[in-house]
């Protein structure tokens, strides 16, 4: 009995020791699940958090894509808005074509009635000549008589005298002194009238005289100089680098002829042919000596303290740069020549590019004012003048802008001004060579960037010059230098007392260059009609004359004005074209920058919602985990209220045998097994004890499955 005791006792104790045992791990478990599920927690709320941002972010990337394409919209609204702008402009460029067509009628006509009029003039000249002739005549014829009347005169008075002498007949010698007045009085006669003859004879021929004079030397009078534009055409020879390029240039002494090609079809070649009447064509055969001596009253002007403007003008690649050099050369071997030695001569080599202007002859800065750069760049030469400036304008030409096109491999983007001023005593006389930048038509040029700016502002510059000479000849009152750096620089010499204007119209003969070379030509006979029309206004001085003059400068100016409105409408609508490609290339880059966009929002959306909904899930089956770990703990600890329940009464009961019989106990039951150890920690490894009590296994067994339950987990 003492022995059964003391088994119970142990089994007891086992049993406690157990039960402590179960205690303290399913603490420490139920401590890991806590830190689990406060872990799980903290990576759902981090999670929630990561999800609520990116939500914002997506409707940021939303309200951003809505605004690219309300901006978009917009952009398409104001390519429209411009498109119709560029088809107006079209009507209104077709329209002044049209107008320009009825110009050029009239203007032809009136060509017609300027040709009448100079034939008539020239009839009237013949006219003058014979009137002169028969003046002669009559003269002659009447000095004779004059002598015949004389003669008799003297006769007369003999006979007087020796009636006299002799005393005799009274009445007779009345008769004869009547006879005697008669004769003088018609001798007076005589006399006036060929006074009158000589006046008008004298008259008529000083009229000729003065005009053949003016037409002999091509000059006029200083003030009348002012409006003299020269313009010459200078074409270029054609090159080893044209070989396999037509030609297009047809010219003889009067006119010029520039052939276009319309289409190539089965060999068949249809051209278009324009023709243009200049005075003085230099073609490539022709030495620059022939087109100097056009130059050598300009420089007579200068030497005489007068000033002058030689301009070269044409397409890129024309010969302008070329033609300036040799004409400088020339020029400052006759000045030499002109002037005397004692004068001081300065040399100013200037460029503009881009609208700035820079010294050739030194390495000053771009952004000085433009005033003070030439003032700067002007040098004082010494004696040896001529050799001084020739070196310097070629160190000058070396220093100048040029860039590759596709019309010239070293094409100069600058206008160059060589500026020579002589000063002889109170007199400065100023000339200037003038090597404009290539004029070129921006859809041909290719042009972009950069490259387009500079042509931009060259062709800018260039009809800013033209405007400048249009305003000089038909004598508006306002002349807008100001418009262009290059007319602001040629303002001293350009227009102003004593000056006097040569363009030199540079031509490039190859067919790619016909579209150019129209251009060049016409702007040269717009010039040179108004030249036209001051050299005959100046000579003629007939009524008619000047009413049709008058009319036909009225008709000169308002094609000009047209012309150059339709030049401004051509230059705006390429500017117009380029700014709606530039746009239309902005909206394309725009459109596939929104569209990539849009697809990585799409896809970052995409990614976000899966991502969200894996968290959904983790979450959800966090929660069931949750659940599942809390209904356990539950369960566990009812199991184990019940285990200490059903020991204690274990316990008591057995405290009851022991006191009733204590022998009884003494022996050990048959199926007592060893209990746990406190090193079996892991719960799958924890023996369940073998107790045949139904309720403590059961209540085991819920322990052991928790345990089972969280590993897993
Ligand atoms: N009269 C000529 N005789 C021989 N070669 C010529 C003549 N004129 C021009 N050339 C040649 O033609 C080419 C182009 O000439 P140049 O550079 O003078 O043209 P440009 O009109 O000044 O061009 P850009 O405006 O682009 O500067 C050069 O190679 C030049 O040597």
């Amino acid at each position: 009995m003492g022995d059964q005791e003391a088994d119970i006792y142990s089994q007891l104790d086992q049993l406690k020791q157990e039960y402590e045992d179960y205690q303290s791990q399913s603490k420490e478990y139920e401590e890991l699940l806590e830190s689990e599920v406060a872990d799980k927690e903290e990576k759902l709320s981090q999670a929630l958090q990561k999800s609520s941002k990116l939500s914002e972010e997506l409707q940021s990337y939303k309200e951003k894509y809505q605004k690219n394409e309300f901006e978009v919209c917009k952009l398409q609204k104001e390519i429209e808005h411009l498109k119709s702008r560029l088809k107006l402009f079209e009507e209104q460029k077709r329209e002044l074509e049209h107008l320009n067509d009825q110009w050029e009628n009239s203007a032809r006509i009136l060509e017609f009635s300027k040709q009448d009029l100079e034939e008539r003039l020239y009839q009237a000249e013949e006219n003058a000549i014979m009137y002169k002739g028969e003046l002669d005549e009559i003269a002659c014829a009447k000095e004779v008589e004059i002598q015949r009347l004389k003669e008799e005169c003297n006769e007369l008075r003999q006979e007087i005298a020796t009636l006299a002498a002799q005393k005799g007949d009274t009445t007779r010698l009345a008769e004869l002194e009547q006879m005697l007045n008669n004769t003088l009085k018609e001798q007076e006669e005589l006399k006036s009238q060929l006074d009158v003859s000589r006046q008008t004879k004298k008259s008529g021929s000083s009229h000729i005289s003065s005009r053949r004079d003016s037409i002999d030397s091509g000059t006029n009078s200083p003030a009348e100089a002012c409006q003299s534009v020269k313009v010459l055409v200078k074409v270029r020879p054609v090159l080893e680098s044209d070989a396999n390029k037509g030609v297009c240039l047809a010219y003889n002494d009067s006119g010029i002829q520039v052939s276009t090609v319309l289409s190539k079809e089965k060999g068949k070649t249809i051209t278009d042919v324009k023709k243009f009447e200049f005075d003085r064509i230099f073609g490539s055969e022709s030495s620059i000596d022939d087109l100097f001596y056009d130059i050598t009253p300009s420089l007579n002007m200068v030497a005489n303290g007068g000033r002058a403007c030689i301009l070269a003008y044409g397409q890129t690649g024309s010969g302008k740069t070329h033609t300036m050099n040799e004409v400088l050369s020339k020029s400052v071997e006759a000045l030499k020549l002109l002037i005397g030695t004692d004068c001081q001569i300065f040399l100013n080599c200037i460029e503009i590019y881009n609208e700035q202007v820079r010294n050739l002859l030194s390495n000053d800065a771009l952004s000085k004012n433009w005033k003070e750069i030439i003032e700067m760049a002007e040098v004082k030469l010494d004696n040896e003048w001529y050799d001084q400036s020739l070196v310097l304008i070629q160190q000058a030409a070396l220093k100048r802008s040029t860039k590759f096109t596709e019309s010239n491999s070293s094409s100069s983007r600058s206008h160059c001004i060589y500026t020579l001023k002589i000063v002889k005593g109170k007199d400065t006389g100023i000339i200037q060579f003038v090597d404009l930048a290539g004029s070129e038509r921006i859809s041909k040029s290719k042009a972009s960037g950069d490259v387009l700016k500079e042509t931009l502002l060259i062709n800018k510059s260039l009809s800013a010059l033209q405007d400048v000479i249009a305003a000089l000849e038909s004598k508006q009152s306002h002349i807008p230098y100001r418009n262009s750096m290059l007319t602001r620089i040629l303002q001293q010499t350009l227009g102003g007392e004593e000056s006097m204007v040569t363009v030199i119209l540079n031509c490039s003969p190859c067919e790619e260059s016909s579209g150019e070379t129209i251009c060049t030509l016409a702007l040269g006979t717009r010039l040179r009609s108004v030249d036209l029309g001051y050299s005959i206004r100046k000579n003629l001085k007939n009524e008619e004359v000047e009413r049709t003059l008058r009319l036909l400068e009225k008709e000169r100016a308002d094609k000009n004005t047209i012309l150059r409105k339709l030049d401004k409408l051509e230059r705006d609508i390429e500017s117009y074209v380029y700014a709606i490609k530039d746009r239309d290339s902005k909206i394309g880059g725009l459109i596939i920058k929104s569209k990539n966009k849009e697809k990585q929002l799409t896809e970052e959306n995409d990614k976000l919602r899966k991502e969200l909904i894996s968290l959904k899930n983790s979450q959800e089956e966090s929660n069931k985990k949750l659940r599942i770990i809390k209904s356990h703990a539950e369960n566990e600890a009812l199991a184990k209220n019940k285990a200490i329940q059903q020991l204690k009464t274990k316990e008591a009961s057995m405290k009851r045998v022991l006191s009733a019989s204590p022998a009884a106990f003494r022996r050990p039951p048959l199926n007592y097994q060893p209990i746990l150890t406190s090193s079996q920690s892991t719960p799958s490894r924890i023996p369940r004890p073998k107790i045949r009590d139904r309720s403590a296994e059961s209540c085991m067994k819920a322990v052991t499955d928790s345990w089972h339950y969280n590993f897993l987990l």
